[in-house]
């Protein structure tokens, strides 16, 4: 088996800045977290990827072309959808190690997560490659701070939820950022309480939200009623906050769960790792 987590969201949401702190976090504790960029658009990021879509397309080469001449959305799009055109290419670049775990830095764009086939199709390959996948959705916290927000927000980690079915968390990215009064308005949406996101949307009413009101309503309570989306504020300055959060993921990607077993037939070589 191996394991994957598919890192995906907004642009800008923070997805390459977390995978960044994956692998240096992954150092820190003496395990192994590879990145593997899925970003055709991508300019820089802060890690070595061990795969990188780049070198079998990068968006300007859509752009560019005289018969495609895309615009960069246009462009990102076809560039995954080449990339499972060319499957035997990303086979061979992830090898066949056993074990590996892998955390896939997607492009932000987030219609390829919410209603297109192209992203639930490269997730059948993986599977089909003996991964053990789930999705981990970004939303910066900045933009979850009001009941309106908060409530697209879930609305947007559901489309997600419910076009790549599979296990799946939503991280509130940037928590470093929120002042001590949003943090405590975020306290309240978090139950989730429909009641708070209710409240607050009265507050900040718009004509929209008096003509909406049970609609609003309604979403709210479905959220509730059925626990649909839960949220798991992501602080990268917080060492603890960091390791908590991979171990919820290692949870629900059962990473380690015959670890101990392995450890076993290897004890006297490498002992200091038994934890
Ligand atoms: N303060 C703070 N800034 C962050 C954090 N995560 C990301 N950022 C900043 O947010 C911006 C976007 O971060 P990226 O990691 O590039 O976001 P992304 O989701 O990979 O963006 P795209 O690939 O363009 O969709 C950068 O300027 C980061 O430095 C965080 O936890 N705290
Ligand atoms: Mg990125």
């Amino acid at each position: 088996m191996r394991y994957a987590q598919l890192v995906v969201g907004p642009a800008g949401s923070g997805k390459s800045t977390y995978c960044s702190a994956l692998v240096q976090h992954a150092v820190d504790t003496n395990r192994t977290i590879e990145v593997v960029n899925l970003d055709p658009a991508a300019e820089y990021f802060n890690y070595q990827p061990v795969v990188d879509i780049r070198e079998l397309i990068h968006v300007n080469d859509t752009m560019e072309d005289e018969e495609l001449h895309f615009g960069p959305n246009g462009g990102l799009i076809y560039c995954v959808e080449y990339l499972l055109e060319n499957a035997d290419w990303l086979h061979d670049r992830l090898g066949e190690q056993e074990d590996d775990y892998l955390v896939f830095d997607c492009p932000g764009q987030i219609e390829l997560y919410t209603h297109l086939p192209t992203v639930r199709k490269l997730v059948n390959l993986l599977q089909s490659w003996n991964f053990n996948i789930c999705t981990v959705f970004l939303v910066d916290v900045q933009f979850m701070t009001e009941g309106s927000k908060f409530l697209s927000g879930t609305m947007a980690a559901l489309s997600v939820m419910v076009n790549l079915e599979l296990p799946h968390i939503n991280l509130l990215s940037k928590m470093d950022l929120l002042s001590k009064s949003a943090k405590k308005q975020l306290d309240r949406f978090l139950e989730p309480d429909c009641h708070a996101i209710l409240g607050d949307i009265e507050l900040n009413s718009s004509r929209f939200n008096e003509k909406h009101r049970k609609l609003t309503e309604a979403i709210g309570r479905m959220i509730e009623d059925y626990s649909l989306v839960r949220f798991t504020p992501l602080n990268l300055k917080d060492h603890e906050n960091l390791g908590d959060v991979l171990i919820t993921i290692d949870n629900v990607l059962q990473y380690g769960e015959d670890l101990d077993v392995r450890t076993k037939d290897f004890e006297g070589e490498d002992a200091e790792d038994n934890d």
